[in-house]
């Protein structure tokens, strides 16, 4: 037996023993409930949850922060939100590592990311509105890096497939990427993977959301905005300092759904059938199918959106939430190497998060 303990084993033989990072979720939602089961398994044992929020309450004790139901419980007690209070309850703790964890889709919250990198504390996110937002909150964000602090983005892009990781690994050997191009959205994935006009779009997008897959507001997802975020995160990855007014967007969402709030939007859903049936059977009638492709290409040109593709296109092959991402680079060049596997839901998301946050240790 090796005389020397991992952190997790030195925590699980010894429970005084003060782990190794202190953690702060904000979002106790789809991903943020999924994470707070993760965190119950020996495999988080070397964190300590010394604060959780969701978008109204707080908590920073101890013995509330421990109770199995604390995401349900947040709901109705708790401190009103207040991030400096959270901020302080990591800088109470004496673990080597602290780190905000994000799984909220708050714009807001996603601009201080750079703040609390600045100020010392790491970041590990789901929320995409910052690397995947304009440039100027892009740059602050690898200007805060600077300062030591670390970024945990496996979340951000595939729900924590190796996508992020390999780009960044390829840049670090001089392989420039070339193309990039697949299905960068597992809820979108979902619909037409099983969009076969025999039941209502509407019909499948609500079961979509019931199981996690989509965002908060779908149409985040129906609009090809989540989508021309990963775009933009995969493509700064690899060097592409790309605008958000530089991607092509294809919205799915008609125009009398985009001004109107989320509930009135999820009461309309019927409203996306018609033109979607419409699409579908043009695209059927010449033995295609449809699917939520995003392409960038060699001069940068990058775009999302619904095509029709034949029935031999690699992303006919796809199923459930699966995302296909195909990289082709200077030393991939005949073939793209491809990454493929579900990309959205609780679980895999989750742990994409823990993935990020045990990797500071
Ligand atoms: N679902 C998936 O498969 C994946 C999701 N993601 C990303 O994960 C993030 C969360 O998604 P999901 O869990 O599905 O969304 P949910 O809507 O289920 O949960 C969002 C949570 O964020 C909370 N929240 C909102 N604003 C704040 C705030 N200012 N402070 C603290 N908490 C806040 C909400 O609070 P309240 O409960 O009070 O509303 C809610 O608990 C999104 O950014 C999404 O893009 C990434 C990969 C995959
Ligand atoms: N809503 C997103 C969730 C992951 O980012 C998707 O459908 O891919």
């Amino acid at each position: 037996m090796s005389a020397v303990l991992t952190t997790e084993a030195a925590v699980a033989s010894n429970p005084l023993a003060s782990p190794a990072i202190a953690a702060v979720l904000l979002g106790t939602g789809v991903v943020g409930g999924a994470f707070l089961k993760l965190l119950n398994t020996p495999a988080a044992a070397s964190i300590r949850l010394v604060g959780a929020a969701n978008s109204r309450r707080q908590q920073t004790q101890a013995e509330h922060l421990a109770d199995r139901a604390l995401r349900e419980k947040l709901k109705s007690h708790g401190d009103v939100r207040n991030d400096a209070a959270l901020l302080a309850a990591l800088d109470a703790h004496d673990a080597a590592v602290k780190v905000v964890i994000d799984a909220t889709a708050c714009g807001t919250l996603a601009s201080r990311h750079s703040e609390w990198l600045a100020r010392g504390y790491h970041v590990v996110t789901a929320n995409k509105s910052l690397a995947g937002g304009d440039l100027p909150g892009w740059r602050t964000l690898q200007a805060a890096l600077a300062s030591g602090g670390r970024y945990g983005d496996s979340a951000t892009v595939g729900a924590g497939l190796p996508v992020i990781s390999t780009l960044r690994r390829l840049r670090h050997c001089g392989d420039a990427l070339l193309t990039l191009e697949g299905v960068f959205s597992g809820s979108l994935s979902y619909l037409f993977n099983q969009y076969d006009g025999s039941q209502p779009f509407s019909a499948l997008l609500r079961r979509a959301r019931e199981l996690g897959y989509t965002e908060p507001d779908p149409r985040c997802d129906l609009s090809g905005e989540d989508v021309a975020r990963k775009l933009l995160i995969l493509a700064r990855c690899a060097g592409f300092a790309l605008r958000p007014d530089e991607v092509e967007v294809e919205s799915l969402v008609p125009e009398s759904l985009r001004g109107v709030d989320v509930e009135t939007f999820l009461a309309r859903l019927e409203e996306l059938d018609e033109p979607l049936a419409a699409r579908f059977a043009e695209a059927k009638a010449r033995g295609g199918s449809l699917r939520f492709l995003a392409r960038l290409n060699q001069r940068g040109r990058a775009r999302v959106g619904l095509v029709e593709v034949p029935a031999n296109h690699p992303a006919t092959r796809l199923y459930g939430t699966d995302n296909q991402f195909a990289l082709s680079t200077t030393r991939y060049n005949t073939q793209p190497l491809v990454i493929q596997g579900p990309g959205a839901g609780p679980e895999v998301t989750a742990q994409a998060l823990l993935g990020d946050v045990l990797a500071l240790a």
